[in-house]
């Protein structure tokens, strides 16, 4: 009976995984390069589309409705209303933000960055209540959703960003530190309060070419230096980004169990 219960759940899963891509951005292929979903599952078929249209006819079809962001040469805000509430499991919809922002609202998805930060958080056994939160960043996919996540876990929240005087000084005064920035070594040993614990979303590459595609991945954070005062933190690559994935995966079975019962 399990084996049947699963071997339908697969069959589903294979459609609910279903991409369309709207847009190639470089960062994209990198992503789906390491989406494990696709070796998990079969390898789903990917549709690459320009238009949002598309997303008229396919959506009974696709259980599954990432938007790759940004999207550069499309209206983000378009694509995002047409992103069925209840398949949107990168949690970017609107709605979903909104209930994530609210008192005593549950959303139906949480956005699958901010998900993997607090779950590493979690199963460390770090303590956020009451905690002072640094979030560096304040974008709707990561920075934002990050930063409202901790406050309902009961953190207290400061968000920094590039207009922040003196950010420096605010960081080093957080328990816990999520950067989200984009720039390579922003974060030094001297932002950071001894033993706290530093959460590295940073994804840049940089450029060398002793590395196979000529350049290599870093984080916001100084590894070594961070490692020599706080009590944790993480790599990049093979900290934030695996999180990702696998926090796709559960928002997508999330998904698909919602839609057919599976509860
Ligand atoms: N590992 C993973 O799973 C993921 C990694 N990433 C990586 O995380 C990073 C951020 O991504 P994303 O949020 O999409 O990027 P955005 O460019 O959309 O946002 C960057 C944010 O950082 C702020 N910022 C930029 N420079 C500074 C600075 N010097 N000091 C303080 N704040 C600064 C910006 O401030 P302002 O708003 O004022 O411009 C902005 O809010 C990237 O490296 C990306 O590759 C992203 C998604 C997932
Ligand atoms: N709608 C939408 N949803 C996203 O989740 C989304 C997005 N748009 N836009 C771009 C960012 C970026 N992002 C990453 C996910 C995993 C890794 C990842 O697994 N990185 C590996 C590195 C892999 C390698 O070496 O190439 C690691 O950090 O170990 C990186 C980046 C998701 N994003």
């Amino acid at each position: 009976m399990y084996r049947k219960i699963l071997m339908r759940m697969r069959m589903r899963m294979m459609n609910a995984t279903r991409k369309v891509v709207v847009g190639w951005a470089k960062e994209y292929k990198r992503y789906l390069s390491t989406t494990t979903t696709n070796q998990i599952l079969l390898s789903p078929p990917l549709v690459s589309v320009d238009l949002p249209e598309i997303w008229g006819s396919t959506s009974t079809l696709y259980h599954h409705h990432p938007s790759q962001s940004p999207v550069s040469h499309l209206d983000e805000e378009k694509i995002l209303n047409l992103v069925s509430l209840e398949k949107d499991v990168d949690g970017f919809h609107p709605i979903n933000m909104g209930n994530l922002s609210m008192r005593g609202r549950e959303p139906l998805f949480v956005p699958c960055t901010p998900k993997g930060c607090l779950e590493l958080l979690l199963r460390s056994g770090v303590e956020i209540v009451g905690k002072k939160a640094v979030v560096i960043g304040r974008s709707n996919i990561v920075g934002l959703p990050i930063a409202l996540l901790l406050q309902r876990h009961h953190a207290t929240v400061t968000i920094v960003h590039a207009c922040t005087k003196n950010p420096e000084r605010i960081t080093c005064e957080a328990d816990i530190v999520v950067t989200a920035a984009g720039v390579p070594s922003l974060i030094r040993s001297s932002w950071l309060k001894p033993g706290a614990v530093v959460i590295d979303v940073g994804t840049c590459p940089v450029e060398d070419p002793s590395a196979e595609y000529g350049y290599r991945l870093v984080g916001d954070v100084c590894y070594e230096e961070a490692l020599s005062i706080a009590s944790a933190v993480t790599p990049v690559p093979g900290g934030v980004g695996p999180m990702t994935i696998a926090m796709l995966l559960c928002n997508t079975l999330d998904s698909a169990k919602r839609l057919y019962g599976f509860t």
